[in-house]
């Protein structure tokens, strides 16, 4: 019988695991496949494992108290060795698209304060070019529909178009932990992946974007026939 998509995000997760070590400031990701992980390193630290982590939402922190996974915060550790994280779509040289869960902009600061970044997921989620889901665009509440216009004109430039939704409702739009919007621009492919993230990245009310380049060091996909990593440099 095929595994079920929960098999395989632990069988990603366990496989990360194993790049963990004793005295590792870890940071933590989130999303499902990233709690399978929490749920195995929770294991790891009942039996002797020491490791302290920096959770990237209040989701995961929850989470990881509950499992009694030692932590801390980025600004008593700002310096990590490893972040284990999920994604929603992992693309050449491991390019990646997150922020499904809304988690991206704490994601990608805990990240980029990491030595490594190793990306776990179920192999769904390779592709050949970014942009088949929705990219997660965090904005701030103030000026968002100027913003929304400034994203659209960007995409165009870039010869993308496509919706740009809030998430949520307009009335009731879901609130990052930052206390931010999120809108979803379904452009689709998204070729020039490195100049449009930096076109949004000059958009004054773009808080950030889930476009995550030069951040992954090595992803591990779990699929049916097995485990299959990618490094960044391969
Ligand atoms: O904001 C959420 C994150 O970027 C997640 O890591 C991403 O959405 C993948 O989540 P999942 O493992 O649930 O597919």
């Amino acid at each position: 019988m095929a595994a079920d998509a929960k098999t395989l995000k632990k069988e990603a997760a366990r496989a990360a695991l194993g790049h963990v070590e004793s005295g590792m400031k870890l940071g933590i990701g989130t999303g499902s496949t990233a709690e399978e992980f929490v749920r195995l390193l929770a294991a790891g630290v009942a039996e002797g494992l020491d490791v302290v982590g920096v959770p990237t939402s209040e989701r995961t922190e929850a989470l990881c108290r509950e499992l009694s996974v030692p932590l801390t915060t980025l600004d008593e550790t700002p310096e990590l060795d490893l972040t284990v994280d999920g994604a929603d779509e992992v693309g050449p040289g491991l390019a990646l698209i997150k922020g499904g869960g809304g988690a991206l902009l704490r994601e990608k600061i805990v990240a980029a304060a990491s030595e490594r970044m190793i990306v776990i997921a179920d192999e769904s989620k390779l592709v050949e070019t970014l942009g088949r889901f929705p990219l997660p665009i965090e904005v701030n509440t103030f000026g968002l529909r100027a913003t929304m216009l400034a994203i659209g004109a960007a995409g165009r430039r870039f010869g993308l178009t496509g919706e740009i939704a809030i998430r949520g409702t307009e009335a009731r739009p879901f609130l990052t932990d930052g206390g931010h919007v999120i809108v979803d621009a379904s452009f689709g492919r998204i070729p020039a992946t490195r100049a449009f993230a930096d076109e949004l990245n000059a958009i004054p009310g773009v808080v950030e974007h889930g476009l995550f380049i030069g951040l992954a060091s090595l992803a591990i996909l779990a699929g049916k026939n097995g485990i299959r990593t990618i490094d960044a440099h391969s």
